[in-house]
């Protein structure tokens, strides 16, 4: 497929369910002491992983994505190993929950995620008294659960998976479980047990969890994802005409450290927040700007940014001066390495760019030429090129952009309505 220049933009926009809440929202109410009625379910293929590893060890659904309800159940050790694709989401938040249930479970993942790095999340659980074994701390995880005892444990990094992983085995453990070292990472799995009236406490210092009974989700609005907004900020604000609109996207501050970066790039973006329980929700406005200035990205900002980090190199090459981003090694272990996935992709688009070991650094105001990329099969690397075709001389030629549909389908259906004036 070949993704072609656009010369203008008056487009409002609604991005699909947010994937990270759509996992908790599944597990959470899962572990729920009364069914839950959720609404408005992410349908990709990392969430579907999620809910099929739920069916196998015995939780049971009625309905559609849609509409769905979740009958809580005893967990039961499946026949079969179970299976988490490319998410590595389900990977370490299931380990969680598996870990402090009685049985023996197997969890596997695909090519991409048998590379992922699981020894952040079997050190603390096998600490917590799992019995978790694995070959380099790698996929597949065999995991003898059960038992479970409450640790205080520091996190190396600022991981939300690690961090909701310990919480989730913390919430079926004898005694206290607390968790430090989380430097403003997405907190969704924290404000989705306070609304189930967990036994939960958060601070800047730690969080606090004890053995809880989860009452059940009813009502939860799953707003838009934030991150699947990001690849339509930048195309709004790098396109010479364009006026985009964005609705009912989540703006939990621990989500929009990509918003607050852009805002210091001197990008012309106006949001709003409509609703604040139990997820921020509101509307973004982004227009064309001209004045964009490069920047050295705050390391505070990063935790909130992470997914969105690639798609800075992109507003990067057209800002003045440079953009230098550094404290990024986590991206080398996501779906890809999307440090490298940029550099090498950034190159073959007419780009220059610098790799470094921990992140990227790019001059502005350079030619977006054009090309063929290599996907890498990750998702968010295949969107942001796609982005980048938006905006080029001679178009970008994608080779397998079926792989969008593990966070946002629907992504290039909107990307064909782009043309269509809806203001
Ligand atoms: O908890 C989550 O839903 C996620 C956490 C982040 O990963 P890390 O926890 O590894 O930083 C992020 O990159 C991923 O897309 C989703
Ligand atoms: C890193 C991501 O997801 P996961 O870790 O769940 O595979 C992502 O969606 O960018």
């Amino acid at each position: 497929m070949k993704i072609m220049p656009i010369k203008k933009i008056r487009a409002k926009i609604n991005v699909p369910p947010d994937k990270s809440i759509s996992h908790r929202i599944l597990i959470l109410s899962s572990l729920a002491n009364e069914k839950s009625v959720v609404y408005n379910i992410l349908n990709s293929k990392d969430v579907k992983r999620t809910y099929n590893i739920l069916k196998k060890i015995g939780i049971k659904f009625k309905g559609d994505f849609n509409k769905l309800i979740i009958i809580p159940n005893k967990i039961t050790t499946p026949t079969q190993p179970l299976y988490c694709g490319n998410s590595g989401t389900t990977a370490r938040l299931m380990s969680g929950v598996l870990s402090s249930k009685n049985g023996l479970f197997i969890l596997y993942g695909d090519k991409s995620l048998s590379k992922r790095p699981m020894k952040r999340i079997i050190e603390p659980l096998n600490l917590m008294g799992a019995e978790i074994k694995s070959r380099n701390g790698e996929m597949p995880l065999i995991i003898k659960g059960g038992n479970l005892k409450g640790i205080e444990y520091t996190m190396p990094i600022p991981s939300a998976q690690l961090k909701s992983s310990i919480i989730l085995a913390g919430l079926n453990a004898k005694g206290e479980t607390i968790v430090r070292g989380d430097k403003g990472s997405r907190d969704h799995t924290e404000r989705i047990l306070k609304y189930m009236n967990a036994k939960i406490e958060v601070n800047n210092e730690f969080i606090k969890i004890k053995k809880s009974e989860l009452k059940p989700i009813d009502k939860f609005n799953i707003p838009g994802d934030f991150s699947s907004a990001a690849f339509f900020i930048a195309l709004g604000i790098l396109h010479k005409n364009a006026k985009v609109e964005i609705y009912n996207v989540n703006l939990n501050p621990t989500r929009i450290g990509f918003l607050k970066i852009l805002k210091k790039m001197n990008a012309n973006i106006y949001y709003e927040v409509t609703e604040k329980y139990p997820e921020p929700i509101g509307k973004i406005v982004i227009e064309t700007s001209n004045e964009l200035e490069g920047i050295n990205v705050p390391k505070e900002l990063i935790p909130n940014a992470i997914d969105e980090l690639p798609l800075l190199a992109l507003v990067a090459t057209q800002a003045k001066g440079k953009t230098i981003l550094r404290n990024a090694k986590e991206l080398r272990v996501k779906e890809s390495d999307r440090i490298k996935a940029v550099v090498n992709n950034m190159e073959r688009i007419g780009i220059k760019i610098k790799e470094l070991e921990d992140g990227f650094e790019i001059e502005g105001k350079q030619k977006i030429i054009g090309g063929k990329i290599k996907t890498y099969n990750d998702h968010r690397i295949t969107m942001m090129f796609s982005i980048a075709g938006l905006l080029s001389k001679e178009g970008i030629e994608i080779n397998n952009p079926k792989i969008i549909d593990i966070s946002f389908p629907g992504f290039y259906k909107i990307i064909k309505h782009l043309e269509k004036d809806e203001f």
